[in-house]
């Protein structure tokens, strides 16, 4: 038998705890471990006895979907106590405990590892004292202790994301879009006060995904005078037009000597100076409440089996870790030496060192923010680039609507006007380019005025409008508009078809002069099959309308227990949607194009079911569902596959198929979509810029000129789409329509092992060799 691993959650609860703790009770199983849960956080460790439980594969069944935690969490002061610590030492040891996960906020992870480093004294201290004996305490000389981050706060240095905080922020985005309309209606102030006692994350991402019109973060106070900075702003916002003013709080907000800003005191000042009708909404717990968002959900699982994997991997000298995410890597950082920034950023606050901790805070952090005041709030004169640098920018989207299209056009105009460059939509494509840029009264081709893309923040699908068509259908015709309208630079959204869109434009520049201008592409796909980025916008929030359709039906499934769902996704040739759904709610299996499905996989799987529904004796009603992707294979359609689940189970259990279809595609973006859209959108701005004043010939002579913009392992990136090294010629796979590599690939096997699938596989052909302790593959240190 391997380790004994205990488990606690700690802290204020963060949606994605319990899918942490079905990952780490599931993998510690499947590596021959034990698991044990440690209930009310800190608090079961200090008083142990029932407080620790052994936790089993069942017990966790069902847990991805549900809110908070469901071991418990606590605020335990007796921790903070050294007497705490050596009740909690006492406690590990007697069960038997040679490992610990703790998952919670910095308050929780600073805990830890304050137990790590005082660990040998308490143990001396136990056996001085005679409560252990020398012998029992032997064994547990070193604490294996491993980190992991939840907390809606994000407030941890060293990881972009904590579990939980991509959830609450979905709660404000969806708060304050339906805020935006009551609002709207009655040319209303709205005050929203959102969490963060000492954080501005969750109020500063707010705010870019809503355009809010001013933010209060602690971590930078606004100068002295900001009460008139305010409302100068929202007055020049309102002679824009722009008919509601959303302020967003943190609730830790202060001013720079340190005085709390409260949310009353910017209504007064609204309603004094500016005469302005304002109410004050306070968000509350509201936000850390309700099921995980499908991010928090995969992000909680894979840093789950991280975690085990990274106490299996562990040996006396390493360092203890804590588990992070930096853009789409998931890896292990210090425990002492992440815990240590943290507290530095929080004593660069108090100390009034604000751009220190803005830095401290994370380096992306800062460029938000610097983003946010630059689109957000008026004119920045400073800002605008001479004449000789402005451009004509033509903005187009391509191929399928993708949620993140009109945020990313939001950003883009608004930086554009911000630099001085002019913002040109192209409505409805190539097509309506060549067709319809000449049309009385309003042609196709048109300049954005601010007002207008301000309100595309939180909108869905496309509102330049969107279709497959490409340039070559008429290649003279699109040439002919771009000389007409001076197209200086042009930014595509859109996905494979926007892909291929650019590569024709950038093959077509030595027959076509007026091509050899700057031209990048914003991936935006549901189906995140775009080559040269690991993300595509509108991914995310694809994802969490499956995901959400398949919480319903798995619900079904479970009602009426003997019943198991295929469901049918899309993505195309690209297994990404279905893998990554499967993986976030937990389903049995997955079948994608990548793979194909073979008779040999059916009859593993209608095994694994009737085992399962036989086993299954009614206390325990989690529904199964099984994902497949709509290409996945030509003979096993999902009709097919649900008939031949009925035909085996000989009346015990009954399978059904579902199509969700273009529900897929999502309402209102999600967050992750409108945040990664506003950052992306400004790099890709910046990149045309970085070409104004150059010739034809140097503008060709560059690679760069024609690029992709994409995140790829832990970076952002802009890579050339031509050249020898370009995309199009080392990362496409042109006729599976996605890129070659795809690292995501890895998780369908975990989507197995932690379904239990794996198991029954292992069972009927004995051999354990592909299903060993899985290897994330994906990992790295940072
Ligand atoms: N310096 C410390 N030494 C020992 N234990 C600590 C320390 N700081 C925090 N803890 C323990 O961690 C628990 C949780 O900390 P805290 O209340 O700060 O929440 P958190 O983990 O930061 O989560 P969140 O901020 O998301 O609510 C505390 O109640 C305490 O038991
Ligand atoms: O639930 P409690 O104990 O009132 O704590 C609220 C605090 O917890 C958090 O929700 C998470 O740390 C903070 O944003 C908030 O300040
Ligand atoms: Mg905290």
């Amino acid at each position: 038998m391997g380790k004994r691993i205990g488990l606690l959650t700690s802290g204020g609860d963060a949606p994605g705890m319990n899918g942490v703790v079905r990952a780490v009770v599931r993998m510690a199983i499947h590596c021959d471990c034990e698991a044990y849960g440690i209930y009310e956080g800190y608090e079961g460790l200090v008083q142990g006895g029932d407080m620790i439980r052994q936790l089993y594969w069942e017990d966790v069944r069902g847990w991805l979907l549900r809110g908070g935690t469901l071991i418990g969490s606590a605020r335990c002061a007796a921790f903070r106590e050294r007497a705490g610590r050596l009740a909690a030492a006492r406690n590990l040891i007697l069960n038997g405990i040679d490992a610990l996960v703790v998952c919670g906020g910095d308050g929780s992870l600073t805990g830890a590892d304050v137990f790590r480093a005082e660990w040998t004294g308490l143990l001396d201290e136990l056996v001085a004292t005679g409560t252990l004996t020398a012998e029992q305490v032997a064994p547990y000389a070193t604490l294996n202790i491993v980190g992991l981050l939840g907390s809606i706060d994000n407030d941890f240095s060293g990881t972009d994301a904590t579990i939980g905080c991509y959830s609450a922020l979905t709660r404000i985005c969806e708060a304050i879009d339906d805020v935006f309309d009551t609002a709207t209606s009655h040319r209303r102030g709205f005050v929203v006060e959102v969490m963060g006692r000492y954080c501005g994350w969750l109020a500063l991402m707010a705010a870019i995904s809503t355009a809010a019109d001013w933010l209060f973060i602690p971590e930078m106070p606004p100068r002295d005078g900001w009460e008139e900075d305010m409302c100068s702003i929202i007055t020049k916002n309102r002679d824009r037009g722009k008919r509601r003013t959303i302020v967003i709080v943190a609730e830790g907000a202060q001013d720079r000597n340190l005085n709390h800003i409260a949310s009353a005191k910017i209504k007064d000042i609204l309603t004094d100076r500016l005469h302005l009708d304002t109410r004050v909404s306070v968000l509350g717990h509201i936000q850390r409440g309700g099921p995980p968002c499908a991010y928090d959900r995969w992000l909680s699982t894979l840093q789950g089996v991280k975690a085990v994997e990274a106490l299996l991997a562990l040996t006396p000298d390493t360092p203890s870790p804590v588990v992070t995410i930096r853009e789409n890597t998931i890896g292990v950082s210090s425990l002492a030496e992440t815990v240590k920034l943290t507290q530095e950023t929080a004593a660069s606050i108090d100390a009034k060192q604000f751009d220190r901790a803005m830095t401290l805070r994370d380096s992306e952090f800062l460029d938000y923010h610097r983003g946010y005041r630059h689109l957000t709030t008026a004119d920045h004169p400073k800002m605008l680039l001479p004449d000789s640098q402005r451009m004509r920018i033509a903005i187009i989207h391509v191929g399928a609507p993708a949620g993140g299209m009109n945020p990313a056009t939001r950003a883009a105009v608004a930086y554009c006007l911000t630099k001085g460059h002019t913002p040109i939509a192209i409505h409805n494509g190539f097509p309506g380019l060549c067709r319809h840029h000449a049309d009385k009264p309003v042609g196709s081709v048109r300049e954005v005025k601010w007002l207008e893309a301000d309100n595309w923040v939180n909108e869905g699908g496309s509102e330049l409008g969107t279709n497959v068509g490409l340039p070559s259908e008429d290649m003279p015709t699109t040439a002919h508009c771009f000389e007409l309208y001076r197209f200086d630079a042009l930014f595509l959204i859109g996905g494979f078809e926007a892909f291929t869109a650019l590569s024709q434009l950038r093959m077509a520049r030595d027959r076509f002069p007026a091509f050899r201008i700057p031209l990048v592409l914003l991936p935006a796909a549901m189906s995140n099959n775009v080559p040269g980025t690991e993300y595509s916008l509108g991914s995310d929030t694809s994802l969490n309308a499956l995901v959400s359709f398949c919480d319903v039906v798995r619900q079904s499934a479970s009602s009426s227990r003997r019943c198991a769902f295929v469901v049918e996704a899309q993505g195309g040739k690209s297994g990404y949607l279905a893998t990554t759904t499967a993986l976030a709610i937990g389903a049995v299996t997955v079948y994608t194009p990548e793979q194909g499905i073979s008779i040999q996989r059916l009859t593993t799987d209608i095994t694994y079911l009737r085992q399962n529904f036989a086993l299954d004796h009614g206390a325990s009603r989690a529904g199964k569902v099984i994902v497949r992707n709509e290409r996945a294979s030509a003979t096993y359609s999902t009709a097919v596959i649900a008939q031949m689940i009925n035909d085996e189970a000989h009346g015990r259990f009954e399978a059904q198929g579902v199509v969700p279809g273009h529900f897929q595609q999502g309402g209102k973006p999600s967050p992750i979509d409108r945040i990664r859209a506003f950052r992306l959108a400004i790099r890709c701005i910046d990149h045309l810029e970085t070409f104004a004043g150059k010739s034809h010939q140097e503008i060709v002579d560059d690679d760069l000129s024609a690029a992709v913009i994409g995140i790829k392992g832990s970076h952002v990136l802009l890579s050339p789409m031509g050249g020898p090294a370009g995309v199009e010629a080392t990362e496409t796979d042109w006729e599976g329509r996605r890129p070659k590599h795809e690292p995501w690939l890895a998780h369908r096997k975990l989507v197995d092992i932690l379904s239990g699938r794996a198991a029954v596989e292992t069972g009927l052909n004995g051999d354990r060799e592909g299903w060993g302790c899985y290897d994330s593959g994906n990992s790295s240190s940072n």
